[in-house]
């Protein structure tokens, strides 16, 4: 039986924080002098703008079924995974059923895998497959986190990421993540400032206010075990993403150096069940971070899922707003979520992909209802105020 069949893809970029949020105005939290592998040289350390990280924007793909049904998802890739979007991925999906998503996400990776595997090709892909479910939820006026098999708790607890966790802790959040700062080029001053805004921090929160630190792939092994070590009097509950995502040797040793009781994470970086297999099979982390727009959607997320749940491993995807949500809410083994806060300060909490969706529920207390997400597919429209920019056709 198919409910309708696929008629058109097609692929945006919008510019202006959204999905690509590192794609903020000056002076945001967000770009303010964050520890990066690019810190090493000193005129791409005050700002990660300044080597590049925005330069791709928001994907925007919208999938059209033939009764005139849209479904639509964002996420990072820009004009590039517009591209490959339009050219290559369209073609797997144009006159099919919207049910059939194994086979297309099946199609989509092996026709791409002599130039993808990670990266831009992934986030295409994941886009894709995300507007694929949105499209899926729409078309059986079903909200997506009913066709991943259910809530099974009622509501979503939240830890915030951003520069004040102190103010978190005011709006209800269950922890903080700061980013780290200074970096190993920063030598023993840089290391001796990230301690201190983090017993700043602690200070501030008390002694039970989750805190940990967003490494962002700046640190060596040798300096995230010292930084590990040296947040250990001051509670820091993990340290996420210290080294490169290519270093899975490198994560299995700094998970046997960290302190008893102190998390490594990482996995924002990662993508598909082979490379989070590495992960899990090589005993690099206490946690795994998908991005539910870079590792793959929301059907390669389920794989994932799956093999960490078999290692007990929690999945605490990374940012990924709504299609974060409906996942988390299914899944006893993602018991809280992130979110990012994208207000400057940041001292409120804003949607984390604004302005680019329109009604996109937000923690109240540092929390949501299971209820919030009661929509049709991912439950949000796209703000089609913000302009759209079609820059390849098929
Ligand atoms: C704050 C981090 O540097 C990054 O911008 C976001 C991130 O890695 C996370 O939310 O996790
Ligand atoms: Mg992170």
């Amino acid at each position: 039986m198919m409910l309708a069949k696929i008629k058109h893809v097609r692929a945006f970029v919008v510019r202006g924080g959204g999905a690509d949020y590192h794609d903020q105005e000056e002076g945001h939290w967000i770009d303010d002098h964050i520890a990066t592998p690019m810190a090493r040289y000193p005129e791409y350390r005050q700002s990660r703008q300044s080597f590049g990280i925005n330069v791709l924007g928001t994907l925007v793909v919208e999938i059209e079924a033939d009764d005139g049904t849209i479904g639509f998802a964002v996420t990072t890739g820009g004009e590039p995974a517009c591209y490959i979007v339009e050219k290559h991925l369209a073609r797997f999906l144009e006159g099919r059923n919207p049910a059939d998503y194994e086979k297309i996400w099946d199609q989509m990776y092996f026709s791409t895998q002599y130039y993808g595997r990670k990266g831009l090709v992934i986030n295409a892909i994941s886009g894709v497959d995300l507007a694929l479910w949105d499209l899926l939820g729409k078309l059986r006026q079903e909200p997506v986190y009913h066709l991943l098999g259910g809530a099974v708790r009622d509501e979503l607890q939240f830890y915030a990421t951003g520069a004040r966790p102190d103010v978190a802790k005011e709006l209800g959040f269950i922890g903080g993540k700061l980013p780290l700062h200074h970096g190993p080029a920063e030598g023993l001053e840089g290391l001796h400032k990230n301690v201190a805004l983090l017993a700043d921090m602690r200070e501030k929160v008390g002694p039970d206010f989750w805190l940990m630190y967003d490494c962002w792939m700046a640190l060596d092994v040798d300096y995230a075990t010292r930084l590990a070590i040296a947040c250990h009097d001051h509670g820091l509950k993990w340290i996420e993403e210290a080294i490169s995502p290519d270093d899975y040797w490198g994560y299995a040793e700094l998970k046997r150096n960290v302190p008893k009781g102190m998390l490594v994470t990482t996995g924002e970086h990662e993508a598909t069940r082979w490379g989070f297999r590495m992960l899990l099979e090589m005993d690099c982390c206490d946690i795994i971070q998908p991005d539910v727009g870079w590792c793959g959607g929301v059907t390669e997320l389920l794989k994932i899922s799956a093999l960490a749940d078999a290692k007990g491993k929690m999945v605490v995807p990374h940012g990924s707003s709504v299609y974060s949500y409906h996942f988390v809410v299914t899944r006893h083994n993602s018991p809280f979520a992130e979110f990012l806060m994208m207000h400057p300060g940041p001292t409120e909490v804003v949607p984390m992909f604004a302005p680019q969706l329109l009604g996109e529920p937000v923690p109240v207390n540092g929390r949501l209802k299971a209820s919030a997400l009661d929509k049709p597919g991912f439950g949000v429209e796209l703000n089609r105020a913000v302009p759209l920019h079609r820059p390849y056709t098929h």
